[in-house]
C-alpha cells in the first residue's frame, strides 16, 4: 500500500525520536493509520550534526520552507520550538492546505487562537498532543474522554523539569543548577530553561488545558505564573513535617464568580496522588461533574515520550484522511464559534489556604501578635509550630498553615505581619491545595 509522506521541521530530542519510534513500530503503525506512514523530508538546522536518529531514506534540508512546500506531503511535524520561525511555517503549511502535527506548547498558547482560526478557514487540523504533559494524552482524555462533563477543575504537575528538580533536591540533597544541567543533558529542559524554571512552560501548558476543559480562548497572558526558584530547602523540611510535599501545580479551577489559572508551588497532602509523582514523571488530575476524579500519569517529557504523542497525532490524522475515522474534533474540543468569554480571575480573586514561614525575634508575645493580626481579618489557622533558633541566629522560623481564605485578606495580613517590629524580613508565602 502507498505510505502516507509526511515532512519533519526539526530533527532535534523529539524530531529524532520520532523517526526512531516510526521506524521501530512501522509495521503496528501502518497496521493501526490504515496505511504505512513515511518521513521523507526533514529540515535540520546544519546538515553536518550528529543526530540522535538513523536519516537514511530520508531528504534532508536546512531550509524548513522547502519541506513545508512540498507538494507530496500531506501532513508537516513542527518540532523546532519557539514562536518566531515555527509560526510562519505552521501558518504557511495550512495556507497550502496541510495538516500540522507540533509539540510546541508555546506556540499553542500564544498564538492558537490566530493559528486554529487560520486552519478552519482552510478545513485542515492543528494537533498538538505532545505539547501538553508529554507522553500523557491529556489532550485527548479532556477533549474527548471526558466531553460530557462540566469540568470543575483540574490540577497537574505539568513541567517534567520542575519536578525532576524538586524531587532530586527534596531526596538527594542536591543542588538546583546541578540537577538543571542533568535535565538538559538528558534532554527535558526547553530551550531556554527559564522557561521551565520559572513557570512559563507550565503556564503555556496550563493555558491549553483551560481552553479545552472551559471551551475559552486560549488566553495565556491572564495565568498567574510563579516558578520555583524562590523553594527553599528549609520550606520544604518544614512542610514535610506538617505531612506536605511541595509541587509546581498548574491549577484551573471554575467557581460561581469566574475561571482561576495559576500556576505556582503548592503545598499538596503527601497522602494525595500528585504528592507522590516524582522526577520527570507528569500527572493531571481533573474532577468532572459526572465522573469525578480522574487521574492521568506519566513522562512528561524525553524523546520517545513525546514521539509517542506526536505520533499519536500523526496517526489519528491519517485514519480521517483515510476515513478511518468518522471525523476530525475540533481544535479545542468546542465548536469554534462556541468558544465562551469566561470571566477570568486574577489572583488576588482566588480563594486558597496557606503555609506561611516569618522570621521572628524570639520574644515573648510574638506569636500573640500574629495569631491576633489574622484573627482580626477572621483568618483561622489551621496549625502552627515554632522552631528552635538555629545555630548561631537570633531568630526563630513560626509556620503556619491556615485555613481557606481569600487571597486579597490574606495579603492584608501578610502587609501587617511584616510591620511588626519582631518580625524581620518578608513572610514566606506558599498556596496549599487539598485538590478536593
Ligand atoms: N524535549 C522534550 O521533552 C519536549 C517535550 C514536549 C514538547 N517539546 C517541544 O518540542 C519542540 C522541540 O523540542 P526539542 O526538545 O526537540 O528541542 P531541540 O532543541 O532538541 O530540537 C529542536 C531542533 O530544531 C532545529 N532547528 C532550529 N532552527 C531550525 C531551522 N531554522 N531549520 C531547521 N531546524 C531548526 C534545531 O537544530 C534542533 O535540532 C519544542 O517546541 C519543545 O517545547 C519538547
Ligand atoms: N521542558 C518541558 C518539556 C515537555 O513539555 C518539561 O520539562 O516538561
Ligand atoms: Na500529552
Amino acid at each position: 500500500m502507498k505510505p502516507v509522506k509526511i515532512g519533519l521541521l526539526g530533527l532535534g530530542t523529539v524530531g529524532g525520536g520520532t523517526v526512531n519510534v516510526l521506524q521501530r513500530n512501522s509495521e503496528e503503525i501502518a497496521r493501526r493509520a490504515g496505511r504505512p506512514i513515511e518521513v521523507v523530508h526533514a529540515a535540520v538546522r546544519s546538515l553536518g550534526r550528529e543526530r540522535i536518529c538513523d536519516t537514511q531514506g530520508i531528504l534532508l534540508t536546512e531550509d524548513p520552507f522547502e519541506v513545508v512546500r512540498n507538494p507530496e506531503l500531506d501532513l508537516v511535524v513542527e518540532l523546532i520550538g519557539g514562536c518566531g520561525l515555527a509560526k510562519e511555517l505552521v501558518l504557511e503549511a495550512i495556507s497550502l492546505g496541510k495538516h500540522v502535527v507540533t509539540a510546541n506548547k508555546a506556540l499553542i498558547a500564544e498564538c492558537g487562537n490566530e493559528i486554529f482560526a487560520a486552519a478552519e478557514k482552510k478545513g485542515v487540523s492543528i494537533f498538538y498532543e505532545a505539547g501538553v504533559a508529554g507522553g500523557i494524552p491529556i489532550i485527548k482524555a479532556l477533549r474527548e474522554g471526558l466531553s460530557a462533563n462540566r469540568i470543575e477543575w483540574l490540577a497537574g504537575i505539568i513541567n517534567g523539569t520542575g519536578n525532576f528538580i524538586l524531587s532530586e533536591m527534596r531526596d538527594k540533597g542536591r543542588e538546583f543548577s546541578d540537577v538543571l544541567k542533568e535535565a538538559q543533558e538528558l534532554g527535558y529542559a526547553e530551550a531556554d530553561p527559564t522557561f521551565d524554571v520559572e513557570g512559563i512552560d507550565a503556564a503555556h501548558k496550563l493555558t491549553i488545558l483551560a481552553s479545552i476543559a472551559y471551551g475559552i480562548p486560549l488566553k495565556f497572558d491572564k495565568v498567574y505564573t510563579e516558578g520555583i526558584s524562590k523553594i527553599t530547602p528549609q520550606d520544604v523540611i518544614y512542610a514535610g513535617e506538617l505531612g506536605y510535599v511541595i509541587k509546581h501545580l498548574g491549577i484551573a479551577r471554575r467557581s460561581q464568580a469566574g475561571i482561576e489559572m495559576r500556576v505556582h508551588p503548592t503545598l499538596v497532602p503527601a497522602s494525595n496522588m500528585l504528592g507522590k509523582v516524582d522526577g520527570v514523571m507528569n500527572a493531571v488530575m481533573v474532577n468532572g461533574d459526572a465522573v469525578g476524579n480522574t487521574f492521568y500519569y506519566g513522562p512528561g517529557a524525553g524523546a520517545e515520550p513525546t514521539a509517542s504523542a506526536v505520533l499519536a497525532d500523526v496517526i489519528d490524522l491519517v485514519r480521517s484522511l483515510e476515513g478511518l475515522a468518522a471525523h476530525r474534533v475540533a481544535h479545542t474540543g468546542f465548536a469554534a464559534d462556541q468558544l465562551g468569554e469566561d470571566n477570568l480571575l486574577s489572583i488576588d480573586q482566588i480563594s486558597s489556604a496557606y503555609y506561611l514561614r516569618i522570621e521572628v525575634l524570639d520574644r515573648a508575645g510574638v506569636m500573640a501578635s500574629v495569631a491576633s493580626i489574622l484573627g482580626e481579618l477572621d483568618i483561622s489557622i489551621e496549625a502552627i509550630i515554632q522552631k528552635e533558633p538555629r545555630e548561631g541566629e537570633t531568630r526563630i522560623p513560626l509556620i503556619l498553615l491556615t485555613h481557606v481564605v481569600e487571597e486579597q485578606r490574606l495579603n492584608q495580613a501578610i502587609e501587617r505581619i511584616e510591620a511588626l517590629k519582631p518580625v524581620s524580613g518578608s513572610v514566606v508565602r506558599i498556596r496549599m491545595d487539598h485538590l478536593d
